[in-house]
C-alpha cells in the first residue's frame, strides 16, 4: 500500500481545502496515552460467520457494496450487512457466482428486504454482476479461491482484487497525479483478518501495510477532534449538507488528508510511546466513534467507492 501512502501525502502538501493539524493530532494522541482502545471486529453483531469459504464469499459481496449509505437517511452499512446474512442463512446459494450475475435491481431490494430503491442501485447490481463473472471466469466461482492465491499477503489480496475487479479501483486524479485510496478492496482485507481472527482465510504476515479506509465516518470524527480543519468554505458545504463532487479537489483532500492525519498518528504512537499499532485497529475505533454520535456532520458525496 506504499502507493496509498505516497499519494496521499503528496496531496496533504498541496492541499489548500484541508489541513492536518499537528499538534490537536499530538492531543489525541497523548489522551490516550498510545493505547488505541479495543474494539472488536463485529461489536454490533451483524456479520455472518461460518468459519469457512462462504464467510470469505459473503464479506466479498458485502464490500463490492459497502459505500455510499447516506443518501436514505434510514439506510446505513447495518441493514446492507444484515441483510446479505438473513439472505444466506435463508438460502446458502443466494450469493454463488451465477446468481450474482442476474440479480436485478428489485431482486437485489427483496434480498436486503429494502422498501424502496437503494441509493445507487443500479451501479449496485452492475457491480453484483461484475463480481460474479470475474469470480467465475478466474476463481472457480469462490471468493475464498481469490484469497487462497494471494499467499498470506493483504497487499497482494489488494492488488488482486483491484487488478481483477474495476469496481474495487478506487482513485482520483489531484492536480494532474494519480492518488490512490483503495477503500473496499482494503476492507476486504481487514474484514477477513478480523472476521477469522486473523487465522486461516484471514492470516496475512502484512496487516501492517493496510492503511485507514476513508469513507464519510472517519473524516468526520477527525474533523471533530480538531485533528482535520477545513476551509470555511468547504465548513460551510458540508454543514450544510451540500454535495462534494466526486473527484473534485475538496474530495480527495478529504480523503487523502484522512489517510495521512491516521498514518501520523500511528507514527506519534510508535515514537512516543514505543506501541506498534495497525491501521486497521486505529480504523476500528475511530469507525465505531464516528458510528456511535448519529449528530456527526459528514461530507456528502455521490460514489461507489465509499
Ligand atoms: N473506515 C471504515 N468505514 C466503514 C467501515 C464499515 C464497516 N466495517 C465493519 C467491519 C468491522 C466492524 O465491526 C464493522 O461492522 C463501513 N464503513 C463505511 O462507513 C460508512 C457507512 O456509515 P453509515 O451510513 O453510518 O452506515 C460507509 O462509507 C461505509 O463504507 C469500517 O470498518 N471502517
Amino acid at each position: 500500500m506504499e502507493d496509498v501512502r505516497r499519494t496521499t501525502a503528496w496531496v496533504v502538501t498541496r492541499a489548500s481545502h484541508v489541513k492536518v493539524d499537528s499538534s490537536e493530532l499530538e492531543k489525541v494522541v497523548d489522551n490516550i496515552q498510545g493505547s488505541i482502545p479495543k474494539v472488536e471486529w463485529n461489536f454490533e453483531g451483524i456479520h455472518y460467520f461460518d468459519n469457512g469459504p462462504l464467510t470469505v464469499q459473503y464479506l466479498f459481496v458485502l464490500d463490492a457494496l459497502n459505500f455510499c449509505f447516506w443518501p436514505d437517511k434510514d439506510l446505513s452499512y447495518d441493514h446492507l450487512a444484515l441483510g446479505l446474512k438473513a439472505a444466506l442463512q435463508n438460502d446458502k446459494s443466494a450469493l454463488d457466482a451465477d446468481r450474482l450475475q442476474s440479480y436485478t435491481g428489485p431482486e437485489l431490494r427483496e434480498l436486503l428486504k429494502w422498501p424502496r430503491p437503494l441509493p445507487l442501485e443500479e451501479e449496485r447490481v452492475r457491480l453484483l454482476h461484475e463480481v460474479g463473472l470475474e469470480l467465475e471466469r478466474s476463481f472457480k466461482g469462490e471468493a475464498a479461491n481469490l484469497v487462497k492465491s494471494c499467499g498470506n499477503s493483504a497487499v497482494t489480496l489488494v492488488a488482486l482484487v483491484a487488478r481483477y475487479f474495476p469496481g474495487f479501483r478506487d482513485h482520483s486524479l489531484y492536480k494532474g497525479h494519480q492518488v490512490f485510496l483503495y477503500k473496499r478492496a482494503q476492507i476486504f482485507a481487514a474484514d477477513l483478518w478480523g472476521a477469522f481472527k486473523g487465522q486461516g482465510y484471514g492470516r496475512f504476515y502484512d496487516m501492517s501495510s493496510i492503511t485507514i479506509f476513508a469513507d464519510y465516518i472517519i473524516p468526520a470524527v477527525l474533523r471533530q477532534n480538531g485533528v482535520l480543519k477545513y476551509s470555511s468554505a468547504l465548513s460551510s458545504s458540508i454543514d450544510s449538507n451540500d454535495e462534494i463532487a466526486p473527484g473534485s479537489e475538496e474530495e480527495v483532500e478529504i480523503r487523502a488528508c484522512t489517510i495521512h492525519a491516521v498514518e501520523k498518528m500511528r507514527e506519534l504512537i510508535e515514537s512516543k510511546f514505543r506501541k506498534q499499532v495497525l491501521s486497521v485497529e486505529m480504523d476500528l475505533w475511530l469507525w465505531s466513534c464516528g458510528v456511535q454520535n448519529p449528530s456527526l456532520q459528514h461530507h456528502r458525496t455521490l460514489s461507489i467507492y465509499y
